[in-house]
């Protein structure tokens, strides 16, 4: 096992921005998350890489505070999230931005508007000063001038970029970012590789993707942890995780399917349970 703060400066005079210990998950009887450890740094954009069904979105929604631990703690910011008080968990979402795969903008909202939600939930700024701070973040994301279109009005490319400004627009210490580059073609995934390390550069935001795109993940990683079957394989920077010898690691990086053996008894003792 590598150190995943390696590639951070100065790890030892600071606290980690995510620090998960033991997190095990559970749908009805059958455990999804086999005791997970992972901690991210601040500045740090972390890659959660993993075949299907490893658990990467089941690990995600236990980081935003979706799903509570049934072992094990998570804690963002230093705030134990399933312990932290209304006020606390409040406190936490303003300094979080969320990035979900498909953009999810509301189709009704004009894309300024979209961007100005956090600020008009979260603050009471005036109305100016959350149009011109809306209307930044839009020229964060290369979208100045954008804000009076319609959602459908836009690329799948821009979406995901007035998602992201959506995001960033209380200029949050941690970002999370689930699939970035999926539906995009390979010239706008990287432009938003770009803006991802322009966040952590420019902004200095510690930012968690979970994402499928290897090409994307090794440009952007400082380092990456990669899931199978609710257990952390490895947690190491892109070279480690490209050597690693793990030769699930390797099938992952290879694209090559898992060998898939289903023991019959096995799969239907798991479907009843998930039943009952
Ligand atoms: N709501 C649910 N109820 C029961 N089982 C679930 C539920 N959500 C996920 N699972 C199971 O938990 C396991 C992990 O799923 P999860 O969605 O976390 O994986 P993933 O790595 O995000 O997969 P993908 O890349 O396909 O989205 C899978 O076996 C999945 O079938």
């Amino acid at each position: 096992m590598t150190n995943p703060e390696s590639r951070i400066p100065n790890p030892g005079s600071q606290e980690p921005i995510i620090d998960v210990h033991g997190l095990e998950a559970y749908y009805g009887r059958r455990r999804i998350l086999h005791g997970i450890d992972f901690r991210v740094m601040p500045g740090e954009i972390r890659v959660i890489m993993g075949g299907s069904g490893s658990g990467k979105s089941t690990l995600l929604r236990h980081l935003l505070g979706l799903q509570r631990p049934v072992r094990g703690s998570v804690k963002l910011l230093g705030v134990d999230v399933s312990h932290a008080d209304a006020r606390a968990q409040l406190k936490l979402r303003r300094q979080i931005g969320v990035s979900f795969q498909g953009g999810a903008l509301f189709t009704s909202m004009t894309v300024g508007e979209n961007v100005a939600l956090p600020l008009r939930e979260h603050t009471q700024f005036d109305e100016n000063t959350i149009r011109i701070m809306s209307r930044l973040k839009l020229e964060v994301v290369n979208l100045g001038g954008f804000q009076d279109l319609m959602p459908s009005q836009l690329s799948g490319g821009m979406v995901k970029r007035a998602a992201l400004a959506r995001a960033i627009v209380m200029d949050p210490r941690l970002l999370f970012f689930d699939e970035p580059s999926a539906g995009l073609d390979p010239v706008v995934s990287a432009e938003l590789d770009e803006l991802i390390l322009q966040l952590r550069d420019a902004m200095r935001m510690s930012i968690v993707v979970v994402t499928h795109e290897l090409e994307s993940a090794f440009k952007i990683a400082d380092t990456i942890t990669v899931l199978d079957q609710g257990n952390v394989l490895l947690t190491g920077s892109v070279d480690e995780v490209k050597a690693s010898d793990n030769q699930r690691i390797q099938d992952l990086l290879n694209r090559r399917p898992r060998e898939i053996e289903v023991d019959i008894d096995d799969y239907l003792r798991r479907l009843t349970e998930e039943q009952a």
